[in-house]
């Protein structure tokens, strides 16, 4: 786990290594298999995947189209589906109304909800036990960022499928950026407005296809380098949730999507998040070993979460 965590703090991502002496413990078939049940999904016809669009009735849940998720006005290369925690009527009282909803599990492929639930579980399993090692890395304990923080932790599946660049039009490969996703759109550069703003909580687990070459990420030299998918790993970003709690410890990493090669790009993104309802605020243990003061204001991460999807999307009939 220490191994782990300096890649974090140099790079602002890991790689987990199925192999590393205790592994991250989701079997490689498993990982193969979320993508590829991804791909069968969007390679089907628009009516078919349109059954399920994602609209404010289901919480925002569902699928959404080429241009459809919107930053700063500006709409994404992407199609995706979005899947949420379900959060029940009244869970959260006021907080949780607009992700009040259930999922919307395509019916073809026919074993997609049973692997992507599983598949879920997993990635939670997993994510926890990188928090945990996150605890003690920063000099407190196993459990520093459980019980009312992420004791019951909210989580968030994102399927994407990026367009190979081929099928873009002139307009849509300006600058070869096909996909832009930052945490934090004021400090996007270049003229190309193609972008967009994650879910960013706690930790994002990228299961990314393994022969394209894409997702690249901000290191502190202000550079963009590569984040090259290898086979049976995941990519784990920090969100701002992390960066909250750790006081600035963890920096929430700035990535990008740029598929500029002849092939359509997988890639399914679980987000490990904090309980919906915690008040998230840097962790006294972080604050001392930082200068005594605490550098950011509290945040309620359901509040975070609704603003973020509630300008993120626009919806066309
Ligand atoms: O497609 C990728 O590699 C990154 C996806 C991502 O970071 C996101 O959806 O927030
Ligand atoms: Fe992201």
């Amino acid at each position: 786990m220490r191994q782990i965590l300096v890649l974090f703090w140099r790079n602002g991502i890991i790689q987990m290594w199925p192999k590393m002496k205790k592994g991250h413990g989701i079997p490689i078939s498993l990982m193969e298999e979320i993508k590829s049940v991804t791909r069968e999904y969007f390679h089907q016809p628009y009516e078919e995947k349109i059954k399920i669009k994602l609209s404010a009735a289901t919480g925002y849940r569902g699928y959404q189209r080429f241009r459809e998720n919107i930053t700063k006005g500006i709409p994404d290369m992407q199609e995706a589906i979005d899947f949420y925690r379900e959060v029940e009527l009244g869970m959260y009282g006021h907080l949780g109304e607009v992700m009040q909803g259930s999922n919307l599990w395509p019916s073809n492929p026919s074993k997609f909800k049973q692997l992507m639930e599983h598949y879920i579980d997993l990635c939670t399993d997993v994510s926890r036990k990188i928090m945990r090692g996150i605890g003690l890395a920063l000099g407190g304990s196993a459990d520093e960022m459980e019980g009312e923080i992420a004791g019951d932790p909210f989580w968030v599946l994102r399927t994407i499928g990026y367009p190979a660049s081929s099928i873009l039009d002139e307009h849509d490969k300006a600058d070869n950026v096909v996909g832009w996703i930052s945490h934090s759109p004021a400090l996007i550069i270049g003229n190309h407005e193609n972008l967009f703003s994650c879910i960013s909580g706690l930790l994002t687990l990228l299961n990314q296809d393994d022969d394209i070459f894409a997702l690249q990420v901000r290191n502190k030299s202000d550079e963009w380098i590569s984040a090259p998918p290898v086979p049976g790993t995941f990519v784990c970003n920090i969100g701002d949730m992390l960066k909250i709690l750790s006081n600035g410890i963890y920096e929430s990493t700035l990535h990008r999507v740029i598929n500029n090669t002849p092939r359509y790009r997988i890639c399914v993104a679980y987000f490990y998040e904090p309980n919906f309802d915690a008040a998230v605020e840097p962790l006294d243990v972080c604050s001392q070993k930082t200068g005594g003061t605490k550098s950011f204001e509290g945040a309620v991460y359901g509040k975070h979460l609704v603003s973020k999807v509630i300008n993120n999307f626009v919806m066309r009939d």
